[in-house]
């Protein structure tokens, strides 16, 4: 931020802004974390209205401190360009595949996607094979990096108090690419009835971290979206990483009748392969089981439609999409796109 107007005629008041000014982004923003409150101290509900504006009001200076104290994995903040390094092979390949056949065929099968698709104890919750565990490691490392930095992070969400905005480590594109390539076709199949063209355009991605001393479960709730990614980003207990730390998932809001009086089924995240992700539908009801010991680190992925809106209307069978509309969305997206750059490039 720049003092505003000429230096001629300086007050002792504009000069002292001014010293302050001169002192670098990262410098500032290592000041401004002193008048944070310590996280074991803030709330384990509502806490997204913690300090808000603050939040927004010194949104600009935490980006600038962050360019002076660099990235660590730069790749991660292009994942179009880089994504055979970070999403898993089998997943890509049959996603390019079922793309290219929506584009040529007047029918699809889908049955390669569906595949890689694993329906878990939870009615309802599957996993899928999502990311490299390179993407896993680099993520982390990526978040500790900024972590070290000294910059004030603002928790993921309004439960969690440990993990990061992924948005605000600046990985809004590569979220973006993630979630209307991948995540928002593969809703749209699993969940025809609520997600359809604009549902599921927007996200909101973060990573949540559990340990002894720090969070270690979390209350039930649903999410603010109409669909999750809840990739496991730590190492199984098999591989030395963590213990507990079960997903229990009851009924879904507005779909069941009394959704948090069903009985839980629960999902083991300790058995899950790094890089293996949970997709569930934001309403359906869960909660995170106390971790024993290690370090459980998750990256979540909130999608909604426009202006966080939330579908919670079943559509009609005749208003699903077709296979053939949800895996051409995203390369319409683009030309879209392309052609709007081209237009404004000639003025
Ligand atoms: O810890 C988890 O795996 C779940 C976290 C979660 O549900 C959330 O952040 O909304
Ligand atoms: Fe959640």
């Amino acid at each position: 931020m720049k003092p505003p107007g000429g230096m001629l005629a300086l007050s002792a008041i504009q000069a002292n802004t001014c010293a302050a000014a001169s002192q670098s982004a990262l410098a500032r923003a290592r000041e401004l974390a002193k008048a944070l409150p310590d996280r074991r101290n803030s709330s384990a509900t509502s806490g997204e209205v913690e300090m808000a504006w603050w939040w927004v009001d010194h949104d600009a200076l935490f980006q600038e401190a962050q360019e002076e104290w660099g990235r660590r994995h730069e790749a991660l903040y292009q994942l179009e360009a880089n994504e055979e390094r970070f999403i898993r092979v089998e997943l890509r390949e049959a996603i390019a595949a079922v793309e290219a056949a929506a584009l040529r065929d007047a029918t699809v099968d889908e049955s390669a996607v569906r595949r890689l698709l694993r329906q878990t104890e939870a009615p309802g919750v599957w996993a899928v094979p999502i990311f490299t565990p390179a993407f896993c490691e680099m993520v982390i490392q990526e978040v500790q990096h900024y972590e070290a930095s000294g910059i004030p992070l603002r928790r993921p969400n309004g439960m969690n108090r440990y993990g990061a905005i992924l948005d605000q480590l600046g990985l809004e594109d590569s979220m973006a690419y993630l979630s209307r390539r991948y995540l928002r076709p593969l809703g749209q199949l699993l969940y025809p009835y609520l997600i359809s063209t604009g549902d599921a355009d927007e996200h909101y991605a973060f990573m949540v971290r559990y340990k002894l001393g720090e969070d270690t479960q979390l209350a039930e709730h649903a999410d603010a979206s109409v669909l999750t990614l809840n990739a496991n980003l730590g190492l199984p207990a098999s591989q030395g990483g963590f213990k507990g730390g079960r997903l229990a998932f009851r009924g879904t809001r507005f779909i069941d009748e009394a959704p948090q009086k069903m009985a839980a089924a629960h999902v083991s995240f300790d058995a899950m392969e790094p890089g293996e992700g949970l997709l569930h539908l934001g309403g359906h009801y869960h909660a995170a089981l106390p971790i024993e010991s290690g370090e459980r680190v998750n990256l979540i992925v909130w999608l909604h439609g426009k202006y966080e809106v939330v579908r919670v209307a079943p559509y009609k069978q005749e208003e699903q999409l077709s296979a053939k509309e949800r895996w051409t969305a995203f390369s319409r997206e683009r030309a879209e796109e392309r052609l709007q750059q081209a237009r404004s490039q000639l003025g």
